[in-house]
């Protein structure tokens, strides 16, 4: 009898696991025909925004933002397809003016809002962070991944943070797996799912979590997901460089204290201050031309080919939190990013740059707006409310 149970509750176990199996491998040709299906739509808007600029006067309209191209540009993009110019170089300057430019582009990439997608098209996101001592800041990712409009945030953090990060909003799907014997094997199985990672935020500089994080971050890249790396993910990168090194999907926010431990780990040497656009590039350079955002009065862009700079109006706020509103919204616009560059929406712009600029943007503004509204005491929760008009303001009108 015994033995017909145990047989019995083996081929159960068996027949779930198949059925798990059968469904997420379903789950996936569906996203990928979906994922096309998007695709085709985006270009079709492409070409449709391109026959209404040849109908108008001439020259021909372009939308703005969008230069006819140099020469150099024109050969890496299909003739005919809008292409957006290389502004800065090593050691070039920014210029204010230049940001509507950028918005424009970032505008392209946003998915529209139509009645023909499903819950998840518009992006799925995973935080790896929260412990005991941090349970706002993958909260603070999560929601703003959200709120800038994807359409699902999972957040992968230890035990004891699960209960708490569930408690601040019944919105995000929280696994409490980060410490678990298993934990690797337990995200794993959602990354079939997700379209982009966040590392860092609150996940705290334990050796047990870092290895944790280090392990997805491999599995991540086996699976060509854009990955961002934030607050004590950086720790780990500057521990170990080759964790993220090279990876072209790879994105670092660090803030000035986290750009300098990077910078001096990877060139065995202080770094002098005094040309920021000289380091962020050589940064990048040395990490295998990974995107790199060094935040601050002016958050610098790179991807070691040039240096964009934003330097939309913020405020002078600096509570702490407004790096996970970042780096979480910027999970959002690297997932749109690649899916427009895929479908061919723009050409001679890094993916990850553009995703940068946006998420930059963004937070700025909503600490401004936010600003406006509570001065000396605006908080990151502040800056979240006002996400979705901030959003409005910069990409929607
Ligand atoms: N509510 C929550 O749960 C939040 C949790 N968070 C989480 O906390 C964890 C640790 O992150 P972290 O940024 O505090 O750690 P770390 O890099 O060691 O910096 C520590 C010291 O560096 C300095 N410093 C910082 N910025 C600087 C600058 N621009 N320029 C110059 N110096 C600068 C400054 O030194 P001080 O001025 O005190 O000398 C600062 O005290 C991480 O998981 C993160 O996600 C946060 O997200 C916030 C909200
Ligand atoms: N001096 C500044 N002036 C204007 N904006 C700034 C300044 N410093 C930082 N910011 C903006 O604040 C945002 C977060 O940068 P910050 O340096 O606070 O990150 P962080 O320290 O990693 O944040 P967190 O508290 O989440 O860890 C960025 O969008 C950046 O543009």
């Amino acid at each position: 009898m015994e033995k017909l149970m145990e047989q019995f509750l083996e081929q159960s176990a068996q027949a779930e696991e198949n059925f798990y199996r059968m469904e997420e491998q379903r789950l996936q040709a569906e996203d990928r025909r979906r994922e096309a299906e998007h695709a085709r739509e985006l270009h079709m808007l492409q070409m449709l925004g391109q026959m209404f600029s040849g109908l108008s006067a001439a020259p021909p309209a372009r939308a703005p933002g969008f230069r006819s191209g140099s020469p150099s540009a024109h050969s890496a993009a299909e003739p005919g397809l809008p292409v957006f110019e290389r502004y800065y170089s090593l050691g070039s300057t920014s210029h204010r003016g230049m940001d509507g430019d950028f918005l424009s582009l970032i505008k392209t990439i946003i998915p529209p809002l139509t009645s023909k997608k499903h819950k998840g098209q518009d992006g799925r996101i995973g935080i790896i962070g929260g412990c005991q001592d941090y349970t706002g800041a993958p909260y603070f990712a999560a929601i703003s991944a959200l709120k800038a409009g994807a359409d699902l945030s999972h957040v992968f953090c230890t035990k004891d943070a699960a209960l708490v990060i569930k408690s601040y909003s019944p919105e995000l799907i929280v696994h409490p797996v980060l410490d678990s014997p298993n934990a690797v094997e337990e995200i794993e199985k959602w990354l079939p799912r997700l379209h982009s990672l966040v590392v860092g935020p609150g996940l705290g500089r334990d050796d047990l979590l870092l290895k944790t994080a280090k392990e997805v971050i491999e599995k991540s890249k086996a699976r060509d997901v854009p990955i961002v790396i934030d607050a004590d993910g950086l720790w780990l990168v500057s521990q170990q460089p080759s964790v993220i090194q090279g990876y072209q999907k790879g994105i670092l926010t660090p803030n000035f204290m986290e750009f300098t431990r990077l910078y001096e780990s990877l060139h065995h040497e202080p770094m002098d201050s005094t040309d920021h656009h000289r380091n962020v590039m050589q940064l990048s350079v040395a990490m295998g031309n990974l995107t790199v955002v060094l935040k601050g009065e002016q958050d610098l862009i790179t991807d070691g080919s040039k240096v964009i700079s934003c330097s939309i109006a913020g405020s002078g706020r600096r509570c702490g939190g407004q790096g996970d509103l970042l780096s979480g919204s910027l999970g959002a616009f690297a997932h749109w990013a690649h899916a427009a560059s895929v479908a061919g929406v723009f050409r001679s712009m890094n993916p990850s740059m553009v995703a940068a600029f946006g998420a930059c943007s963004l937070t700025r503004q909503c600490n401004s707006q936010a600003f406006q509204r509570h001065g000396r005491s605006t908080t990151t929760s502040d800056m979240i409310q006002e996400i979705g008009s901030a959003f409005k303001k910069l990409f929607e009108s």
